[in-house]
């Protein structure tokens, strides 16, 4: 798949992949209980995945994307396929051509499992817009940023437990690090109604 992205880019399709070789990729396993009284509410709030994509394996429907002109939609449900979001490595080194999947999840009334494989780059990788896109658009829409320390940036702001800590001072965000939703279609419609 990395393979695919480079060459969707116009580049040598093992472009991507010199900075793939002990990836800090996780599988993670969710669970989301049955609730009775679950209506539309929102289960995981928007958001976009860190690494490069994410292959996403869901047992019900619930999973809605931001399309481009900053609508929610829902993602149909199929049992057979996987869901492809592109990450924000992907989105920085596209240089924006790519925009990471701003994505949330509904609470549904049914219980739903979800298997998301977070692909991730090298630790240690500088992240930046790709010269040849740099070239291509005239400018960097992006800084560049170390691909494990955004990894733990964005983790230490989302999780509540991490967060309290990050406020009473006990770890600190690394330098450089990206806000949280600065990223994605959720970043570039911030500002407008939902
Ligand atoms: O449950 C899902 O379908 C998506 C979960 C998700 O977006 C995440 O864990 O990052
Ligand atoms: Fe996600």
């Amino acid at each position: 798949m990395m393979g695919g992205f480079a060459l969707a880019l116009g580049l040598e399709e093992n472009h991507l992949l010199h900075h793939v070789t002990k990836p800090p990729s996780q599988l993670r396993l969710i669970h989301y209980p049955y609730n009775p009284n679950a209506e539309d509410a929102q289960g995981i709030g928007a958001h976009t995945d860190y690494e490069c994509f994410t292959l996403l394996l869901p047992t019900a429907p619930g999973l809605e994307v931001m399309n481009g002109a900053g609508e929610w939609i829902d993602v149909p449900f199929r049992d057979d396929a996987l869901v492809v979001n592109i990450g924000d490595m992907l989105e920085i080194w596209s240089n924006g051509e790519f925009v990471a999947t701003s994505h949330r999840v509904r609470k549904v009334k049914e219980e739903r499992y979800s298997f998301p494989l977070f692909f991730a780059c090298d630790y240690h990788t500088v992240v930046a817009p790709l010269p040849e896109l740099v070239t291509r658009h005239g400018q960097a829409y992006y800084p560049p940023l170390k691909a494990g320390d955004h990894l733990y940036a964005q983790t230490i702001q989302t999780f509540n437990y991490l967060r309290e800590r990050l406020a009473r001072g006990e770890i600190a965000l690394p330098d450089g690090a990206r806000e949280v939703g600065s990223l994605g279609q959720h970043g570039k419609h911030k500002d407008s109604p939902q």
